[in-house]
């Protein structure tokens, strides 16, 4: 086994001298250090007039010990699922000066006039960030400025919904006004996802790392993603990915702790800590992270993680010694599991192994309630799962409602899940056949794959098809990442160790 290894902590000496390549054939040289901040000059070859359309994608998540101590410093444990968003890029002729977001998922479209956005405030040096830049909060003149913007979107929509489309739209204009350029191409952005939205599987930050990286592609800043990619280059470029999703985060959730941008940037499962929020955090890839065979069950109880975030802070204002004694139990049971899953012996078919997970589960779910984030149906998945014995029950994510992982035993036998399962669709709870620690961010560059067709130079996705694909079922068949089996064209930035 490779040690675990430190994903960030890149000074910006670590830039210098860098030879980058871009993902569609355009040579970027960077060959200045970066000195005191300054944008080092990027010798740039000719654009082709029309870029062609391309796709981002980007993992869900399941946190498997830790949350919510995560935003207050503790250490989390977190995996990527296999349910993923997928956001097409189409550019618009050159006369056509407007961005548009098409996100269907939430019942939102808007378009904007690309020269009536505040670009001058956004590159006003002393506001100016760039794409290597580590932002760790939002500039409150510059959120203040695109309002005009946002209020003007969805006029006939109110509430919850309005929010929804609120937090979806200032997270693409600020990545926008910060990585882009008063000259940037007219573009459509279209984005699906197969992940529920508010439901504790991570569906804000698998759109942020996909327009993160969306942003980084168009703007040239990236090299790669290509299978032969050195690993610390690769490292490096998930690494500008995930650090822009962490703003967009921020505009989504306020006070994020970045684990789940994190592991949708990076894939597989990760160890993941942020004592200071001015620095980056500390994540480690756990390589070793087994093929635990987990139930994810959806409580379809919506909420909003930037509230249940909120309800957290306010009990630790309320009660702070009580709150950092929870705190501080749920990190041992964090470190406990981390400790037993890095163990060269570490079996998960072996049942002493499994109950010791299973226990750190059980404790967390403890804490977690303690703190006031479960829900009555988060507490009914529990009941039903224990009352057929078959393993260990945690909500996962925000919680409030959101979902609820099992471990199941190892010697869980076909029938009696399915018995299980019959209950959980009965009682209208969703069940996902998700399979946990695959990729991170990906690339499909151009927007067309084989698919398993005899369409000649592949088939090409474009928004027509993209926006018809019927459901979840519909956007895997045609766009889907490791979900057949013939899929050439997705290309992914990976540090795994082997
Ligand atoms: N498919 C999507 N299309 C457009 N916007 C989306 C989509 N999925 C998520 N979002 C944005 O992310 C927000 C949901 O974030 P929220 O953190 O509340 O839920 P989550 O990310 O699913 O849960 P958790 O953070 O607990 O894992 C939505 O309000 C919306 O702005
Ligand atoms: C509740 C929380 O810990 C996890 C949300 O998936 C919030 C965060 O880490 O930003």
């Amino acid at each position: 086994m490779n040690g675990p290894v430190n994903l960030r902590r890149h000074s910006s000496s670590e830039y210098s001298s860098e030879r980058l390549e871009v993902i569609n054939g355009v040579a970027v040289n960077m060959p200045a250090t970066i000195a005191n901040g300054q944008r080092p000059k990027v010798d740039r070859k000719a654009s082709s007039p029309m870029m062609p359309a391309f796709m981002t994608s980007a993992p869900g998540k399941v946190i498997v010990y830790g949350e919510h101590a995560v935003v207050h410093g503790k250490a989390a444990m977190a995996a990527a699922v296999s349910l993923r968003s997928y956001l097409l890029v189409t550019a618009l002729s050159k006369s056509q000066r407007t961005i548009s977001l098409r996100f269907p998922d939430i019942s939102f479209s808007h378009t904007w006039d690309i020269d009536d956005l505040p670009w001058a405030l956004f590159s006003k040096p002393s506001k100016k960030k760039f794409y290597y830049d580590l932002v760790t909060s939002l500039d409150p003149e510059l959120v203040k400025s695109l309002q005009p913007h946002l209020t003007v979107i969805s006029p006939h929509v109110t509430g919850e919904q309005r929010k929804i489309h609120y937090s979806a739209a200032i997270s693409f204009l600020y990545l926008f006004l910060s990585l882009g350029s008063q000259s940037f191409p007219g573009c459509i952005y279209t984005l699906r996802s197969t992940l529920p939205i508010g439901a504790g599987l991570g569906s804000s930050a698998s759109i942020s790392v996909c327009l993160s990286s969306a942003l980084l592609l168009q703007i040239r800043t990236l090299a790669g993603p290509h299978p032969d990619q050195p690993r610390g280059e690769a490292e490096l470029q998930i690494e500008r990915i995930n650090r822009w999703a962490f703003v967009s985060e921020l505009c989504i959730h306020q006070n994020p702790s970045g684990v789940d941008n994190t592991v949708a940037a990076y894939g597989k499962a990760v160890h993941f800590k942020r004592h200071d929020y001015s620095k980056p955090p500390t994540a480690m890839p756990l390589y070793r992270f087994p093929e635990l065979p987990l139930l994810l069950v959806n409580t379809k109880q919506s909420r909003s993680t930037a509230i249940e975030v909120g309800k957290v802070t306010k009990l630790k204002r309320t009660h702070p010694e009580i709150t950092e004694h929870i705190l501080d139990a749920i990190d041992g049971v964090t470190e406990s599991a981390h400790r037993l899953i890095s163990d060269p012996g570490f079996d998960p078919e072996n049942q002493a192994s499994a109950e010791v997970l299973g226990d750190l589960m059980n404790v967390n779910h403890g804490l977690l309630a303690a703190l006031g984030v479960s829900h009555p149906r988060l507490e009914r998945i529990r009941e039903l799962v224990d009352s057929a014995g078959l393993g260990w029950t945690k909500l996962t994510g925000a919680g409030g409602g959101g979902s609820a992982i099992t471990l199941l035993r190892p010697n869980t036998k076909p029938d009696q899940l399915k018995i299980l399962e019959s209950q959980l669709d009965a009682e209208d709870f969703e069940r996902f056949g998700a399979t946990v620690g695959g990729d991170g961010v990906g690339v499909l560059w151009p927007a067309v794959l084989r698919n398993g067709t005899d369409e000649e130079g592949g088939e090409e996705i474009d928004q027509e098809k993209f926006l018809k694909a019927d459901g979840r079922e519909g956007v895997e068949k045609l766009v889907g990442v490791g979900v057949q089996e013939k899929r050439e064209g997705w290309k992914f930035w990976r540090v795994s160790s082997e």
